[in-house]
């Protein structure tokens, strides 16, 4: 049985979280990290730190905030908890110093988006980056969302990016933004072109455009609903007992 705390259990995504390990055999929820929870099942905490002191689990699971999770990463992994992080925010160069941490045998599995969908747009993106001059990307999200481009969307850039072996895209670029319409050309991620839409009725949706000469190609990913991230979630906690250091992304997880 894997002993799991989930940090954020109230919220959105831990909630949905704690309905998905609760459903699994192999797995149970020991304890809740949220400011403002409660649970009549397992023993909830304010903060990390009071968890961590506490002990009874093996793997923290952290759907937070960009602006919390950095401080509850800190705690647990020095403590030698393997953790499953979806909260987005965090630059790569910090979960290294995070996963640095961390005694020998932690490990640190951070993934931008859990859903089997988006990992699989991701590699497509990747495939078509070479051939195509441009590429932008859209994302789309509820109107709740603390952080501005998405994680997905960051992702996506640096992979198109990486893709692109340094070549810069050619079509015109935020010189061509007219007075007091500064950022209609969107947020330039790696030299990605990223445009964020924020608004009821969705949950997370992305589209990546790639154009050439006469043609475009729209590789687009939808979650309706939050059970698409469950499957991801419960992958990464059964993987990272068997992991070390930091590893990204659900790819190394999926068969
Ligand atoms: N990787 C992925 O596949 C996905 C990632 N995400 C990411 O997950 C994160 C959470 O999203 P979502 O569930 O929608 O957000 P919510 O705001 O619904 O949930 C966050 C929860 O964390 C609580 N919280 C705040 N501070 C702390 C703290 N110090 N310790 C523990 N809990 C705390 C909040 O409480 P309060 O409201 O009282 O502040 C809230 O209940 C975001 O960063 C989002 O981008 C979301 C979906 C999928
Ligand atoms: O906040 C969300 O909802 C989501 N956040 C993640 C992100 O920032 O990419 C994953 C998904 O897009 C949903």
């Amino acid at each position: 049985m894997i002993n799991v705390a989930v940090s954020g259990f109230a919220g959105r995504m831990g909630s949905a979280v704690v309905d998905a390990v609760t459903a699994a055999d192999d797995m149970q929820v020991t304890c809740g990290i949220d400011p403002h929870g409660s649970s009549k099942v397992f023993a909830v905490y304010e903060t990390v730190e009071q968890a961590v002191h506490a002990g009874g689990f093996d793997v923290l699971v952290d759907f937070t905030q960009p602006s919390v999770v950095e401080g509850n990463l800190r705690v647990a992994l020095a403590a030698g908890i393997d953790c499953v992080v979806g909260t987005t925010g965090l630059a790569n160069d910090k979960l290294e110093e995070l996963a640095a941490l961390a005694p020998e045998g932690t490990c640190l599995f951070y993934a931008p988006n859990f859903t089997t969908g988006a990992v699989l747009m991701m590699q497509f993106a990747k495939s078509a980056a070479p051939f195509f001059p441009e590429a932008e990307v859209l994302e789309f999200h509820h109107c709740n969302k603390k952080d501005a481009p998405s994680g997905t969307a960051v992702r996506t850039a640096q992979i198109i990016s990486e893709a692109r072996d340094g070549r810069q895209s050619v079509a015109p670029g935020k010189e061509t933004e007219i007075a007091g319409c500064e950022g209609a050309r969107g947020a330039l991620v790696e030299g990605v072109p990223v445009h964020s839409v924020r608004s009821m009725g969705y949950v997370a949706s992305q589209e990546v455009v790639f154009g050439s000469m006469g043609q475009t190609l729209t590789i687009r990913h939808d979650s309706w609903d939050r059970t698409s991230y469950m499957p991801g979630v419960l992958l990464g906690i059964r993987s990272v007992g068997d992991r070390q250091g930091l590893i990204v992304g659900l790819e190394n997880f999926m068969e």
